[in-house]
C-alpha cells in the first residue's frame, strides 16, 4: 500500500514552538555559529528538501566544550542528587511538553513516521526521568572489615568529563539514554550527533537550558566526525567516552580512547536472530517478527536480521508474516497513516540492493517486494526473502533495512548454533510456548538481550547492550550508571577497637 505523497515538506513555522530548531552549536551554555562559519546541510530524507543549515564545529570549538566542561564538572558533580534530579525532572518534563515539535523537528530530519518520532521522544525521556530518580540512588556500601580498629567503605564518584557520538537511526532517544545517566551521576557531558541528525541534538540541548542545566554540563558540537571524535578521545579531559554505531567505527574509537585509557562504553552493531519453534504461538510470532524487524523501516542495531524458523511452522508462518507485510504503508513520516519511511541515505538502499542481490543470486527467492518503492528516492518496499542460507550476506551482515531474510531449521540444537554463529552479540528473539525450551535456548544464547515470544525488548529499567562485537557496557537500569561512576574504596585505619 501506498500513502499519499511524498511532497508534504517539513515547515518550521508549523512547530508550536519554532525556536526549538537550533542550527548553532551549544558550547559552554551558549549558541555559536562555530568560529570557522562553516555549515552542513540538513536534509529531510523523503524530500530531499533542505531543512536547515548546520553549524560546523572547529578543533577550537570542541576544544571549548571540553574546556566548559571541565569547568563546570566540579560543581555540577557535586551538587546533591536531588538538586540534580529536580533539573533533570524539569528536562523531562519540557521534553513531554514539547514532544510534538521534538517529534516533527525529528521526522523532518531522519524520515520515521511521525507516531514512531513521537514514540521515540518519549521512549528517550523515559531515560531522563528514571536517572532523575536514580541518581538519589548511587549508593556506596560499607565493607565487613578484615582488620580491628579498621572500615572500609565504597563510595561511587562521577567519572568527570563524558563525551557521547551518537548515530541517525535513533537522533533523540540515543542521546537521552547517554546524557539521562550521565548527568545524574554528576558529570557533565559533550555530544557529537550525527551528520544528517544534529536538530533533534540541539532541541533537546535547548531543553536542557531552559529546565536549569548548568553552562557547560550539556554541549553540542556537530561537525567532521573523524576530528571530533580524535580531539574527544585524546584529550586527557574527556575520562568516558559513550558511542552508538557502526562497530567499525566502535573498534577505532576504543583504539584511540586507549591512549588516556577513558572508560569507554559501546553499542554496536547486530546481526539478531529471530528464531521461531515448531511450538510458537503464530499470532505472537507473526506480531514480534513485524515489529522487530521493520521498526524504523529496518534500520536498528536491535532489528531481526535472520528470521530461523522450524520446518513445522515454516509455510503457515511465511504465509502469515507475508500477508503482514505487504499490509504496511510506505510513505513520508508527515503523511497519516505512515508505517514505513524513507531509508536514511542512497548508500544505505544501495547496501540493501546488494543483500537482496547476493542472496538471490545464492538461490533465494523474493516473496515480497524487493526493490525500490514506486515514491522513489530512497523508499524501499517492504521484502520478505525465503531460501535464505547462512552462508549469504544478507545474514552475515546487518542489512539495517526493511528486509525480512527467513532460514529454514529442524532441530533446537542447529537454531541455537546458527544464531550463535555470529561475531556480534546484541540482541536475540525468540517464540516458543515450551517452558523448558525457554530456559534452554535463553541462557544458551551468545546476546546481551534476548526477547522471548516479543520483538519488543526496548526499557528505560532494563540493561541494554552487547556481547562480542556488539560493544561493552550496558544502558538503561541500575547498571547504566556504571558506565559515569567510578568505584573509589576507601580504607580507614586507626579508629581503635
Ligand atoms: N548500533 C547502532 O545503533 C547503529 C549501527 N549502525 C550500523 O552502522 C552502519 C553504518 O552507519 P553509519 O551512520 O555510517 O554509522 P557510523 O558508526 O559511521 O556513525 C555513528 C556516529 O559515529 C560518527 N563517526 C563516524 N566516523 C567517525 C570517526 N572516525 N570518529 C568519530 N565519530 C565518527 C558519525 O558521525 P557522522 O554522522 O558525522 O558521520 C555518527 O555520529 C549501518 O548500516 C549500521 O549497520 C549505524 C547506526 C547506528
Ligand atoms: O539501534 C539502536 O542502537 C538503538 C535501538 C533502539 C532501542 O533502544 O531499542
Amino acid at each position: 500500500m501506498e500513502a499519499d505523497a511524498v511532497d508534504s515538506t517539513f515547515d518550521r513555522s508549523q512547530l508550536r514552538d519554532p525556536s526549538l530548531l537550533r542550527e548553532d552549536l551549544f558550547i559552554g551554555g551558549a549558541w555559536t555559529p562555530g568560529s570557522a562559519g562553516r555549515r552542513t546541510d540538513v536534509v529531510d530524507p523523503a524530500t530531499g528538501a533542505v531543512i536547515a543549515r548546520m553549524a560546523d564545529a572547529t578543533d577550537a570549538d570542541v576544544r571549548r566544550g571540553i574546556e566548559a566542561a571541565e569547568a563546570a564538572a566540579p560543581a555540577w558533580g557535586t551538587t546533591t542528587a536531588i538538586e540534580r534530579a529536580r533539573v533533570m525532572r524539569r528536562w523531562y518534563d519540557l521534553i513531554v511538553a514539547n514532544a510534538d515539535d521534538l517529534a516533527a523537528i525529528l521526522t523532518a530530519e531522519q524520515g520515521k513516521p511521525l507516531a514512531e518520532a513521537r514514540g521515540e521522544i518519549l521512549y528517550g525521556a523515559g531515560f531522563v526521568e528514571w536517572y532523575a530518580e536514580e541518581c538519589k540512588r548511587t549508593y556506596g556500601e560499607v565493607i565487613p572489615t578484615n582488620v580491628a580498629g579498621r572500615r572500609l567503605l565504597t563510595l561511587r564518584q562521577p567519572v568527570g568529563v563524558s563525551a557521547a557520538i551518537t548515530p541517525w537511526n535513533f537522533p533523540s532517544a540515543m542521546i537521552l539514554r547517554k546524557a539521562g545517566p550521565a548527568l545524574a551521576a554528576g558529570c557533565p557531558m559533550i555530544i557529537k550527533p550525527a551528520e544528517e541528525t544534529p536538530l533533534s541534538a540541539t532541541a533537546l540541548a535547548e531543553l536542557g537550558a531552559r529546565a536549569g542545566v548548568p553552562d557547560g554540563v550539556l554541549s553540542v558540537v556537530a561537525g567532521p566526525p573523524a576530528t571530533i571524535g580524535e580531539i574527544l578521545t585524546s584529550h586527557p579531559g574527556v575520562r568516558a567516552l559513550s558511542f552508538t554505531g557502526s562497530t567499525e567505527v566502535g573498534k577505532l574509537l576504543m583504539a584511540q580512547s586507549a591512549r588516556t585509557v577513558k572508560k569507554v562504553a559501546l553499542e554496536l552493531g547486530g546481526n539478531a536472530p529471530l528464531i521461531v519453534f515448531d511450538d510458537a504461538d503464530l499470532d505472537a510470532a507473526v506480531a514480534g517478527a513485524m515489529a522487530s524487524k521493520f521498526r524504523n523501516a529496518g534500520q536498528t542495531c536491535v532489528c531481526a536480521n535472520r528470521v530461523i524458523v522450524q520446518s513445522g511452522i515454516h509455510d503457515a508462518f511465511v504465509q502469515r508474516f507475508r500477508t503482514a507485510i505487504e499490509e504496511l504503508t510506505v510513505g513520508n513520516g508527515f503523511e497519516d497513516g505512515s508505517e514505513q519511511g524513507p531509508l536514511i541515505s542512497e548508500a544505505a538502499v544501495e547496501k540493501v540492493q546488494r543483500h537482496i542481490g547476493d542472496a538471490v543470486a545464492g538461490g533465494a527467492t523474493v516473496v515480497s517486494g524487493g526493490g525500490r518503492h514506486p515514491l522513489g528516492r530512497t523508499f524501499f518496499e517492504p521484502t520478505l526473502l525465503t531460501g535464505v542460507r547462512p552462508g549469504m550476506l544478507v545474514a552475515r551482515e546487518e542489512t539495517f533495512g526493511p528486509v525480512a531474510a527467513v532460514i529454514e531449521f529442524s532441530t533446537e540444537d542447529e537454531a541455537i548454533a546458527m544464531a550463535n554463529d555470529t561475531p556480534f552479540g546484541l540482541a536475540s528473539y525468540f517464540f516458543t510456548t515450551d517452558l523448558g525450551r525457554m530456559w534452554r535456548v535463553g541462557e544458551a544464547l551468545e546476546f546481551g538481550v534476548v526477547g522471548v515470544n516479543t520483538g519488543l525488548i526496548s526499557y528505560e529499567g532494563a540493561p541494554f547492550g552487547g556481547m562480542k562485537e556488539s560493544g561493552v557496557g550496558r544502558e538503561g537500569s541500575r547498571h547504566g550508571i556504571d558506565e559515569f561512576t567510578e568505584l573509589k574504596y576507601l580504607c580507614v585505619d586507626g579508629l581503635g577497637g
